[in-house]
């Protein structure tokens, strides 16, 4: 038993929140704990205060970790529940993902009051989204929308799109669904012709390297399928380097003991694309990962990233 509430640390949105109470809950359930074993401590981050830029021009992924992790390395916090789509590929020393949730959908939905999938809209149609990657593979597969800045939490984003601002937006399966709007979801994009950010759909813990009491609270609530996959996408991600500045899609899905890797990446304005896929071993996990990155590496235009 913890003599102590167990300091959960989460940034303040509602997904945030969400994926908190989810580990919270999860934690309850797998040790017979009640609500006062556990505190959810708020954490206000750098991106939480920039509201009106693109991420990928404030400095990207990190900006919404700095200050929670800050809160682990001082031990005013015990865990930090992300997305894992938001944690860079290097963690500061001291720190680790410790474990990971079962993942959720991975999939980008498609949400529109006026067509039903990106395939449907009409000619010349205004997409909203602030994911670069998104950018890009709408651009690809629909030269002929315009891609438009998007930023704010998720009811914010679902108003404008209610009042017309945009025709459409495309956001994550996963938060949608935790949040309980996936009744807003008006079609799926295929992860065949959308291939979903690094991490997407899954929630991960970041605790203190070698605090075994944490460690071990954990191991009841850890996922070891979701890891192999994320052990996989984040070693690919980090031979590319990636940021928010990088349009780069990566998904491992894992079949019978067997690892599936599928990475691409793609010029900004979505002229180019080049892809890469291979399977082995689950146990080769981050080798298969690394192997993707740098064949795409490989493959690609050096200028590929540079601004348009
Ligand atoms: N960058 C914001 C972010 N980080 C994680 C999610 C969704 C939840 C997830 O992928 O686990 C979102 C929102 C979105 O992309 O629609």
């Amino acid at each position: 038993m913890q003599p102590n509430p167990l300091r959960i640390g989460t940034r303040g949105s509602a997904l945030a929140l969400a994926q908190a109470e989810e580990t919270r809950d999860r934690l309850k359930a797998a040790h017979g704990l009640s609500d006062d074993a556990f505190e959810i401590v708020v954490i206000k981050t750098s991106g939480d205060r920039i509201q009106d830029r693109p991420l990928s021009e404030v400095g990207g992924k990190g900006l919404f970790t700095k200050e929670i992790e800050e809160a682990l390395l001082d031990k005013s916090i015990d865990i930090a529940v992300h997305s894992s789509k938001d944690m860079p590929t290097v963690l500061p020393d001291g720190l680790e993902l410790t474990a990971f949730l079962p993942r959720e959908d991975v999939r980008d939905a498609f949400l529109s009051p006026k067509a039903r999938t990106l395939t449907d809209l009409p000619h010349g149609a205004v997409v909203g989204s602030s994911s670069l990657r998104r950018q890009a593979m709408i651009r690809r597969l629909r030269p002929d929308i315009e891609v438009v800045m998007y930023r704010g939490n998720l009811q914010t984003r679902m108003r404008k799109l209610a009042e017309g601002e945009v025709d459409a937006t495309l956001l994550a399966a996963a938060g949608l669904k935790r949040l309980g709007l996936e009744g807003e979801i008006t079609s799926y994009l295929e992860t065949d012709q959308f291939l979903p950010a690094v991490g997407q759909g899954a929630i991960c813990i970041e605790s203190r390297s070698g605090d075994t009491a944490v460690l071990q609270m954990l191991a009841a609530i850890h996922d070891p399928e979701t890891q192999i996959r994320l052990d996989a996408e984040r070693a690919f991600l980090a031979v590319l380097d990636g940021s928010c500045r990088t349009p780069i899609g990566g998904l491992a899905v894992l079949e019978n003991g067997t690892l599936r890797f599928k990475g691409a990446v793609l010029r900004p304005d979505g002229t180019e694309m080049y892809e890469a896929e291979r399977t082995g071993p689950a146990a080769d996990a981050v080798a298969i990962g690394e192997a993707i990155g740098q064949e795409l590496k490989a493959q690609m235009p050096a200028d590929l990233f540079a601004e348009h």
